[in-house]
């Protein structure tokens, strides 16, 4: 049973700061390092992958210092997230190499079991150049797993893939958890993160947002204030009477200048919601009761930046 433990770290390159005071725990279990394009999670498993060193703070692997410790990569292994591989051998050939450069005993034994494990023994004698997404992905996990490492880190493992290769990589992923290896695997998709994972870590902007098992990180996006925006028949009606509710915490009228209270077609009603189910469940009968015609109900922030930057914010 292995942990990986970040304590204060930072990662800058010139003067952009990727990972920004980050300290999290990962162990043994599945864990989804979930945020959007350019939240530092390659950074932050790289530096756990021992292929960069922090600017400040440590990482570390069951209290062992990762970076610059030749001895520690015998205990992680790192798919990362780019495709490049030397295409010109074959599959066997390729996780052999990476075998013998482990210095394994029985490299042969080694790399016949990782081709195993990520079911390609059927098609390991095939030049990669020929091979899927998902197949190259496969490869690229077997060399990770050719030394039985206890660590699995995996950047954006499920980029590319079709359905069916997702699914047998979840399953595989859920596999190595159940085996009480410490897997960690990053994602910019919460629904990707919340089948496989049972510890979910939220990155945003290089800072840790927030973390928990995936009940708690939807509660976290669910709960937060939503905004709608609501065009009707009678904005300004409508306005009057949504103020009367509980479940909203501020309204706004917006028209194109020929007038509220009409619908003239660029007018809309903006309503911040805090409770989510209460108002989508009042809204309708509320707007029967005034004699008011809805048109439009829109959810005006569900972009995942949104919902990142709620978290970040809190
Ligand atoms: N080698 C580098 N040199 C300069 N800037 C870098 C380098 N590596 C990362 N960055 C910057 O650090 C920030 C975080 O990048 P990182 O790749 O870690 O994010 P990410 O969450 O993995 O995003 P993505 O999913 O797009 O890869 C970005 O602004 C990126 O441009």
């Amino acid at each position: 049973m292995s942990t990986l433990q970040i304590s204060q770290v930072s990662r800058w390159f010139a003067n952009v700061v990727a990972v920004n005071d980050v300290t999290m725990t990962i162990g043994p279990g599945v864990t989804g390092l979930l945020g959007p394009n350019g939240a530092g999670k390659s950074t932050l498993i790289h530096m756990m992958g021992g292929l960069l060193g922090p600017s400040t703070g440590s990482v570390t692997l069951d209290g062992d210092v990762i970076w610059r410790n030749e001895q520690i990569y015998r205990r992680i292994g790192l798919v990362p997230e780019r495709e490049a591989m030397y295409d010109v051998v074959t599959g066997w050939e390729f996780v052999l190499a990476n075998a013998r450069l482990h210095r394994l005993p029985d490299p042969e034994g080694a790399a016949e079991r990782a081709l195993e494990t990520v079911e390609m023994t059927g098609t390991q004698d095939r030049g990669i150049a020929g091979y899927s997404k998902g197949m190259k992905q496969r490869i690229k996990m077997a060399t990770a797993l050719v030394h039985d490492p206890p660590v699995l880190l995996l950047d954006e493992p499920f980029n590319g893939m079709d359905p069916r290769q997702r699914l047998q990589l979840m399953e595989l992923l859920r596999e190595m958890g159940r085996q009480g290896r410490t897997v960690l695997f990053s994602s910019h998709i919460l629904e990707e993160v919340e089948q496989v994972a049972s510890n979910i870590q939220v990155m945003v902007a290089g800072r840790h947002a927030a973390s928990g098992d995936f009940r708690e990180i939807r509660r976290l996006m669910t709960e937060r204030p939503h905004q709608y925006t609501i065009r009707s028949d009678d904005d300004r009606a409508l306005a009057a009477a949504i103020m009367t509710e509980g479940s909203v915490s501020g309204v706004q009228l917006t028209s194109t200048g020929r007038g509220i209270g009409t619908h003239d077609g660029g007018g809309a009603l903006h309503v911040q919601a805090t409770d989510f189910a209460a108002f989508v469940r009042t809204l309708p009968p509320l707007a029967r009761r005034h004699g008011i015609r809805l048109y439009e109900v829109a959810p005006a922030d569900e972009s995942l930046e949104s919902v990142f930057s709620y978290l970040v914010s809190r």
